[in-house]
Formats: structure tokens, sequence, C-alpha cells
């Protein structure tokens, strides 16, 4: 989710964390079109995942699955010419990308060849990242399909199990960097710095996330031992673990997952805000309980 936010955000799609948290557990028909699109990303990106879990590979329908799933249209690789990525100051035409349906698709088998033949290592993330953003394959949503890419390299050569790495946050932050730096590979064949740029990305942003995996498992930790050490003696594994999988939960989520009348989980989520754990808002006329300990580590880094 928090992966999804960022890269959107870098096409200015912008929404907030809450809004997401809410779209995910409230049930509203309102979610606002940045939310939605969000949300698009998140299931292209969780799409990839299954695919690689699957069949340790990654083709280039698969790629395109994954474009039509962020973009919700069935345009698929560019057949028409006119595309170009242009300055949006100055109004100038900085990038070209290659044209020709054809064309691109064996662009994109090239890429996939590349992906998958040889070691794996970091710097071939950088310069596939790069090669797949000049291609620009398709109409819209270039950027995005490249940034779930990366992180499906990553899973593909066993740097990550699950898609956890945060990039993108590295990226908002350098976003101008990022685009001089794409440009300066095409126009002066600058490499270095491009794959420099990308390296200390994933350094900073692995450091980020093991330093909130940590705080997460302590906040966990803790919440077991207040929930153990209460006398209304509600605590389970199944209990902890539903309020850390979902920041905002409800009573179904509770009924769903640990198998209990409403009654109970009603009762179950009620104590734990009387315990502090849990904070019970009223979003229309649901009661939604939010950790805010988890909420709080989630905002770290952003
Ligand atoms: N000079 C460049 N050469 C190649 N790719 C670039 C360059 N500058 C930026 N990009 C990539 O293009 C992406 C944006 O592309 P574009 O503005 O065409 O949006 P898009 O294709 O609609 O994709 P999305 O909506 O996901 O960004 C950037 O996020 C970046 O990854």
């Amino acid at each position: 989710m928090q992966e999804s936010k960022d890269s959107s955000e870098i096409e200015n799609i912008i929404t907030t964390r809450d809004e997401l948290y809410k779209a995910v557990s409230v049930t509203t028909k309102k979610i606002d079109p940045a939310t939605k699109e969000v949300l698009y990303y998140r299931e292209a990106l969780y799409e990839g995942f299954m695919k690689i879990q699957k069949r340790n590979l990654l083709s280039v329908n698969d790629i395109i699955d994954l474009q039509k799933i962020i973009v919700q249209n069935e345009a698929g690789i560019r057949s028409n010419p006119g595309t170009a990525l242009i300055n949006d100051k100055t109004n100038e035409v900085i990038y070209t990308p290659p044209e020709n349906n054809d064309l691109i698709r064996s662009l994109l088998e090239n890429l996939t060849k590349y992906i998958h033949e040889g070691e794996g290592s970091l710097t071939k993330l950088a310069i596939l990242h790069y090669q797949f953003e000049s291609i620009h394959p398709f109409y819209d949503g270039n950027g995005r399909t490249g940034r779930i890419i990366n992180i499906l390299y990553l899973i593909l050569n066993g740097y990550l199990e699950i898609p956890i790495l945060y990039l993108s946050s590295y990226i908002i932050r350098n976003k101008k960097r990022y685009y001089e730096l794409l440009l300066k590979v095409t126009q002066t064949n600058e490499w270095e710095e491009w794959i420099v740029f990308i390296l200390k990305g994933i350094e900073l942003t692995a450091t980020d996330t093991i330093k909130k995996i940590r705080k997460i498992r302590s906040s966990l930790d803790s919440t077991i031992e207040l929930i153990k050490t209460d006398a209304h003696k509600i605590y389970s594994k199944e209990l902890v673990e539903s309020l850390f999988l979902h920041p905002y939960c409800k009573i179904e989520f509770i009924t769903r997952e640990l198998n209990v009348e409403r009654k109970a989980a009603s009762r179950y989520l009620h104590t734990l805000s009387d315990l502090g754990i849990l904070e019970l808002y009223k979003i229309g006329n649901e009661n939604i309980f939010i950790n805010k300990e988890l909420m709080e580590i989630l905002k770290i880094g952003t």
C-alpha cells in the first residue's frame, strides 16, 4: 500500500494513507479517483507477485497484464505514433520513445531476456529500469509499471521474499534527479551516476524498511504482552495478527478471521479500545478501530 501510494504520487496521483485504509476497510461507494488508482496499482503489484511466485518468470504478456490493471484499459502496447516525454514547464520534447508495435514488442522481449539471463544484480536493476522507461511501451502507466517490475526483479533474484521494499519513497524525494538522470543516460550515456543513484536508493530504502519492520515487530510484541496480562482474557494469536493486518480494523474482519460471532468480535474490539490499543472512530454508521501505533510507524520515512 505504501509503495503503491508513493509510486503513484510520482505521477501526481495523490491520495492519503488514511483515504487508502478507509477505502479498503469502510463500506463506502465514494472512493475518490486518485485513491482508486492507487488501489489498482496495489492490485497490479500483488498480481505480479503472484505471477512470479507461480512460474519464477516475468514475460512480456505479464508486463502487459500488469499495465492493464494499473490503467484499467485494454490499449496495451502502443501502436499509434505521437508519444513523447515533454518538459511541462517549457513544453519542449525531451525524449521520443521508439514507435511501431512490433519493434516495441521485440524490445520488450529483449528486456525480459535480459531480466532472466545470467546472474541477477542491483546494477542490472538500474539498467533494466532505464531500459524499460526508454522503451516506454504504453500510452500511459509506464512509470508505474516500470517501478513494479523493479520490485518483481528483486523478488525473482532472491533479494526480497515479498514485495516490501519501499523504493518509490526515495524516488519521490528525488524526483527531479530521477528524471534528470534518466535523460542523461539517453543524451550523454551517463550510466554511472544513474546506477549509483538507484543503488543508493535501494540502500536507503532497505535500511528504512528494516527499521520499520523492527518497530512493527516490537509494537506487535508489546501489544501481545498487554492483551495477555489483561483480565478480560481475550488474547489469541489470530486476534493480534488481525490488528496488524488491518490498521483500520472492523468487526467483520474479526468475525471472519477468528471465526467468532459478531457479539464476541465487537466485545474484543471494544476491550482493545478501552485498553488504548485501538482508537474507535465512527465513519458513516460504521465503527472503525484504528491501530494508532501501527499507523504512526507506517508514516516514518515518508
Ligand atoms: N528522459 C526519460 N527517459 C525515459 N523515461 C523517462 C524519462 N523521464 C522520465 N521517464 C519515466 O517516465 C515516467 C513518466 O512517464 P509519463 O509521463 O509518460 O507517464 P506515463 O507513461 O503515463 O506513466 P505513469 O502514469 O505511470 O507515469 C517517469 O515516472 C519515469 O519513470
